[in-house]
Formats: structure tokens, sequence, C-alpha cells
């Protein structure tokens, strides 16, 4: 995953500050010691090698990051990177402060991820950030460690059991909640909204639990309602972005040690995502035990015996199935709400698709790839909004990127997905329009290169979820279409406005309006039983 589509206005000031704040007298006291000394040892050592330590830089890009005066003009940091990207012609600009090269430039982009792959790892300064929250789960891995989990993953996902049991699970998650949560929602006050963020994270957790690890949340014995879980993944989450934004990483360390400030919150956090991981494993055995176990995680149970290890999987699989499949479908119903022609081009489409049946049924993942505009509009929704926004990586060795930029070995270079779909020279004047027809040609679905479009990653480590996912959200815009009409409240996709995490994720949620288009009565959906 990206590490942070974090907003961090992390002046050394603020940091201080926030810092002082949160620690006890007699704690601050060997802190402050402990960061003099650091900052002393920092500006000698920056002296006797003649050049600055990299977070003191005073270039203008620096400046404005560290400042945060970029705020004053841009609602968010990725807004202001892809400006940055914008001005430069190479599309590449380095940030001194954070030790990171960003890129927009597609042939930058496959050089980094397939012609010179072995040289761009998650690398270890990655892995130390997200270590506490992703353990060694695939996101966080390289080599062989990385490579166990790729393969056996991908055959799993791979297989047309599992493809056909993911439809079945998405299909009566659809049927029986998504859709009767939006009728009920539908029946209620007009005034009444609802936050349309909330609702798909629940529906793809559900979705990606019963898919990868053969369990319906609803059945897990946990000691506090899942929403204090969901709360406390999302703070792993954007308390892990956080530092990697943080220009001095031995801030966070210091506090990490300390046991205090956003270090104490992230811990407290993981210990309950921990304690979630846990009863994932502990069901999942008992389910063993009575036979059953066709899962994701019954796989990797057959050949690890690590709880340590397990956990680390199944919270990677949680993040990956749940954060990124919620925020496409919620920035979708937010494009929707301003296109409404898209909407009426997508029931068009599904009529003529599914014209002998009932349109009120869950469309077959058969049926699904027969509509080639809800994929078009599905893309398009995530060029705009990628659910990753971008994606890290660290030079093991010197090199030289495609458009003349040298890297330094150990430095971060990143990889801007959402700075790449707003950018004039790969999408043309029109980039900044949700155009789901730039997709066509002749009627159908043509992809683009991951390489101009890395929304999926692309190259050697490309999303194995990628078929799943889009199944599963094809499925679900669909079904929400046909039966709702979707009016974002307060919220406009032209000004977003995105929380800190590992995923894209609108502040303040997505408020909605749900009406019913078609007399429609939603309990009748699910069969009983
Ligand atoms: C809209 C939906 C999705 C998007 C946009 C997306 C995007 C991505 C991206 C950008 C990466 C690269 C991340 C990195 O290297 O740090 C990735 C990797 C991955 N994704 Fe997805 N993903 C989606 C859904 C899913 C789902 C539903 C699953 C689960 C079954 C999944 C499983 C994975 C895995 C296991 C990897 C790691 C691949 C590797 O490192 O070899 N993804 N995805």
């Amino acid at each position: 995953m990206g590490a942070g589509a974090a907003d961090a206005s992390c002046t050394l000031h603020v940091a201080a500050h926030a810092l002082a704040s949160s620690l006890q007298p007699q704690v601050a006291a060997v802190f402050f010691a402990s960061a003099a000394f650091t900052l002393a040892l920092a500006v000698l050592l920056g002296s006797l090698r003649l050049r600055r330590p990299p977070w003191w830089c005073a270039c203008a890009v620096c400046e404005c990051y560290l400042s945060a005066s970029w705020a004053g003009e841009f609602d968010n940091l990725c807004d202001w990177y892809a400006h940055l990207l914008r001005a430069v012609p190479g599309r590449t600009v380095h940030v001194h402060v954070l030790g990171n090269v960003l890129t927009a430039n597609p042939p930058t982009v496959e050089h980094m991820l397939r012609a010179r792959f072995d040289n761009y790892p998650k690398g270890a300064p990655f892995s130390a950030i997200l270590a506490d929250f992703l353990g060694r789960g695939i996101f966080n891995v390289d080599g062989d460690a990385w490579l166990f989990q790729r393969k056996l993953a991908a055959a799993e996902l791979a297989s047309p059991a599992i493809r056909a049991f993911a439809a079945n699970v998405v299909a009566s998650e659809l049927r029986c909640r998504l859709i009767p949560l939006l009728h009920g929602s539908a029946s209620s006050s007009a005034s009444k909204l609802l936050d349309l963020q909330d609702v798909f994270r629940r529906f793809a957790f559900d979705c990606i639990c019963k898919i990868s690890f053969g369990l319906d949340p609803g059945c897990l014995e946990l000691s506090l309602p899942m929403s204090a879980f969901a709360d406390a993944f999302d703070a792993a989450s954007m308390l892990s972005a956080r530092r990697a934004a943080a220009p001095m990483h031995v801030l966070w360390k210091l506090k990490r040690l300390l046991n205090v400030g956003e270090e104490r919150e992230l811990r407290d956090a993981i210990g309950l995502v921990d304690a979630l991981a846990a009863e994932v494993i502990r069901q999942r055995r008992k389910l063993a035990s009575s036979g059953g176990g066709d899962d994701l995680l019954s796989r990797f149970m057959g050949s690890i015996n690590d709880d340590k290890y397990l956990r680390d999987i199944v919270v990677s699989f949680m993040l990956a199935g749940r954060d990124t499949v919620a925020s496409a479908l919620t920035a979708f119903f937010l494009l929707l709400s301003d296109h409404p022609r898209v909407a009426d081009a997508i029931r068009d489409e599904v009529s003529r698709v599914t014209k002998e049946d009932n349109p009120l049924t869950i469309a077959t993942p058969e049926k699904l790839k027969d509509m080639h505009y809800v994929h078009t509009a599905l893309y398009e929704c995530m060029r705009l909004f990628p659910p990753v926004q971008f994606d890290s990586k660290f030079a093991a060795g010197d090199d030289t990127l495609p458009d003349g930029t040298f890297v330094a070995r150990g430095t971060r270079v990143t990889y801007h997905a959402y700075a790449m779909g707003r950018m004039e020279s790969v999408w043309g004047s029109d980039c900044a329009e949700f155009r789901p027809e730039r997709w066509l040609r002749g009627g159908r679905f043509v992809p683009e290169s991951p390489y101009r479009y890395p929304v999926f990653q692309g190259g050697v480590r490309v999303c194995i979820g990628k078929e799943l996912a889009i199944m599963e959200m094809k499925a679900a815009i669909v079904a929400v279409v046909q039966r709702f009409d979707i009016e974002a409240v307060g919220r406009s996709s032209r000004r977003p406005k995105f929380a800190p995490g590992l995923t894209a994720t609108f502040a303040g949620g997505l408020p909605v309006r749900v009406r019913r288009r078609r007399e429609h009565v939603g309990g009748q959906e699910c069969p009983p039983g």
C-alpha cells in the first residue's frame, strides 16, 4: 500500500509542540534531552560531511512542505504534489526533506515496477514504518517471504471454485445486507443522511472476511462491538501513514520507545487489530476441526505454524480487501451524484445486457463482464480517485531514471497514481473531467497500460485481487444504481477532502440521501434462512 495519503503539516515546531503536550514532565525531560542530542549529532555530522541533513533543506518545495504553506492553496497534499509534478517537464520532483523522489512519468513507473524491479523493493525503511501494523504480511516484505505469500494467494484467488464462491458471497451480501440497509435509509425521514463510506466499508469487510477466511464477521466472539475494531483498523492505518509523512523518523521512533502521543494511540489500535485477527484465526481453527476449510487462510494455515505470521497475513488481506474496494465505491457514488447522465447510461446498459432477466436480480459475473460501460465508469472513477494514491519503493542501488533524474541508493521513489490521473500529458486536456467514454472503442472497454494507470500497480507486484475487486465493485454498482438514486449532500467531486490513511478516504465520510427508484420491499430480496 502507499505509505500515507497523509496530509502532514509536520513542521519541527508543530512536532515539538505536539510532543510536549503529550509528555509527562519527567518523560519530557528524557525525551528532549535525547532529541537535543540527536539534533546536535545530526548538525555535527551534517557539517562534517559539508552538506545539510536531509530534513534541513531550504529549497522552495521543501520549505513549502515543512511550513505546510501548500495548505493555503490546496485542500490536500496530493493536490499540491499533482501541481508540482505538472509543472516540471520530466514529471519527477525530489522532496529532499522526505528523501523522496515523486514521479508521474509513465516510463519511470515502468522502469521501477518492471524493468528495474530488483532495484526497487519495498525496502527496510518502508518495512520499519509499517512493521507494527502489517508485520511480515505481503504488503510489507520482499524476497522469499513475499514470493511465498504471493504464489499461494494468487493461485487461490485465480481458482474457478473460489471465483464462483466469491460471486455468491457478494450476491448474498448485496441481497441480504446492503440493499435492505439502503431500503431502510430510503424509507426513513427525508432529512436523515447515511454515511455511504461507512456502509461500503462494512460491505467490503464482510465480503473479504467471507471470501478469504471463510468466516462471517458477525459470528466472531469479540469483547467489543465490531465498530470498535473497525475504528481501530482506521486509526492504525492513519497513524502508520503519519509516520511515513514525518521528515524526522527519529521523532516517531522516540515516541514509540516512550509510548507517548500518537505512538501510544497506534499501539492501542494495533492491540485491538491483533485481538480481531486472533479471533479470526481461532474461529477458523474451530471450523477446520469440524471439517471445511477451502479458503485462503486455511491454505496458509496448512503451511505456517506461527500465529504471529498468520496474524500479519489476516491483517494484510483485511486491509487489501476492505479499504480499497470501499474507497473506490465511495468515490464512484460521489461522482455519480454529480453526473446523473452516467447513472442513466449505466441503467440503459444494464437493461440491454439483462433484458430477459428480472432487472432486480443480482447480476452474474458473466453478465457483469458484458457491461462495458459500467467497467469504463469504474475505471474512470479510479483514474480520478485511485484508492491507493501513491506507492513507494526504496532504491537498492544508485540508478538513473528514464527522465534523467539521478537516484542515490536508499532514496525513496514514489509513483503518484493520483497525480497521474490528473495529468494533461497523460490523459489530455479534459483530464479533470469524469468521462467514462474515454475508455470505450467500438462500444468495448479497452484497458490502458498499467504504467499510465497504475491504480492496481503494474509489473511484478501487480495487485492479485484485481479481478475479484472489479467483480465485487461492478456487482455493487449495478445493484445500487438499478434500485436507488443517491444524492451526496454537502460534498462535491471537484473539491474532495481526504483524511490521512494508507488508502484514500474522504474526511467526514460521504453523507448521502437515498431515494428508492422502484417500489420494492428490501427484505423480500433475501431468501428466508
Ligand atoms: C479497488 C480495489 C483494489 C485496488 C485499487 C488495489 C490496488 C493495489 C495496489 C496499488 C497494490 C500494490 C500495493 C503495494 O505494493 O504496496 C495492490 C497489491 C495487492 N493487492 Fe490489491 N487492490 C484492490 C483490491 C484488492 C483486493 C480485493 C484484494 C484481495 C483479495 C487485493 C489483494 C492485493 C494483494 C495481496 C496485493 C499484494 C501484491 C504483491 O505485493 O505482490 N487487492 N493492490
